[in-house]
């Protein structure tokens, strides 16, 4: 088997979706999950504005509608959380975003303080942090603010996770990468599109450049810039079609060294790394 064929195995890619399908597809899951385990009242996820976050939004807060409507639990909530660090350059996105997923409820932590506090403690015991190192802080102190929040709310912490993130490991280990439950895995980056569109989501939504927006230093870097192959290239290796061996080589490059961050902490019966 080719290695593109084992990702895309792997990853669970189909090269053709119905978008109202899979919206069901992942409404359902969610609904199954929370009904399975009846601790869970809420779900929790960060709103950036960005595509991924404005889908898995979306997706959760209809899901938690159709729990209230159908178990008569007023408790069922989506939790959409801004998590800024000081001022986000893009915020008239994730109020857009906000506006289209119609979250029961909206809270706004600001990460800087935390973030500071953090970077200033290891310098005072000579730990330099970089400002590309920084950038994983902030990804992981927003994960911590929401799994406060869920902790607080019987939540669970939704990811955003998808294949076209999957393949090339571009999220932080234990930072966006720490996640109770992921809706959209599954899909590329044009599928989340066809989703959102089929959502009837305002174009300006899902036609933004996806950023990771994590250093200070390079505000709104392209992900594309970052990992050196477009969207586009990525969904096509994803859907089996043939790319440029530029584009293929660098895909599989970072399939290749980001295999631990796709993987639980590795002990002595893991083969996986060998
Ligand atoms: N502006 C931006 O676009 C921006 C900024 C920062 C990070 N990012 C992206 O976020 C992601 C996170 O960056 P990252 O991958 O450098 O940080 P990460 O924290 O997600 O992963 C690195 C950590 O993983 C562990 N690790 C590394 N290799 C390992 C291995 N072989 N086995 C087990 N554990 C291992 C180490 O603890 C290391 O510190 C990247 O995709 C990066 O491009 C983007
Ligand atoms: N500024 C942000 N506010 C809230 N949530 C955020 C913010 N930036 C990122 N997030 C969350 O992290 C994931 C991953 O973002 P990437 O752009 O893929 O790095 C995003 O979906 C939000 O849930
Ligand atoms: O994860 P998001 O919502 O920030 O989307 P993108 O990755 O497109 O920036
Ligand atoms: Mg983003």
């Amino acid at each position: 088997m080719s290695l593109q064929a084992e990702i895309i195995s792997e990853l669970k890619v189909l090269p053709e979706i119905d978008p109202q399908t899979e919206i069901r597809k992942s409404v359902e899951f969610l609904k199954d999950y929370m009904l399975k385990h009846p601790f869970l009242k809420t779900l929790v996820l960060g709103i950036s504005g960005g595509q991924d976050s404005t889908l898995a939004g979306r997706l959760g807060q209809i899901a938690m509608s159709e729990l209230r409507a159908e178990t008569g639990n007023q408790a069922y909530q989506f939790i959409g959380i801004r998590l800024p660090y000081g001022n986000q350059s893009d915020e008239e996105d994730a109020k857009r975003a906000l506006a289209f997923i119609q979250a029961d409820v909206e809270l706004r932590v600001n990460i800087k303080g935390a973030v500071d506090a953090t970077v200033e403690s290891l310098l005072e015991v000579g730990t330099t942090i970089t400002d590309f190192n920084k950038g994983n802080i902030k990804a992981r102190q927003r994960m911590i603010v929401q799994y406060a929040v869920a902790g607080d709310r019987q939540g669970a912490v939704l990811g955003t996770d998808h294949a076209a993130e999957s393949v090339t490991g571009f999220f932080t280990k234990f930072g966006d990468g720490g996640a109770d439950i992921l809706p959209l895995w599954r899909l590329n980056k044009r599928q989340g599109r066809a989703l959102l569109k089929a959502l009837g989501a305002d174009p300006a939504l899902y036609l933004k450049t996806p950023t990771a927006d994590l250093e200070d230093d390079k505000p709104m870097l392209a992900d594309e810039v970052a990992l050196g192959v477009t969207y586009d290239d990525i969904d096509d290796y994803l859907e089996g079609q043939t790319v440029s061996p530029e584009a293929a080589a660098t895909i599989e490059s970072w399939w290749l060294k980001t295999a631990h961050k796709r993987h639980l902490p590795i002990t002595v019966y893991d083969e996986f790394w060998r």
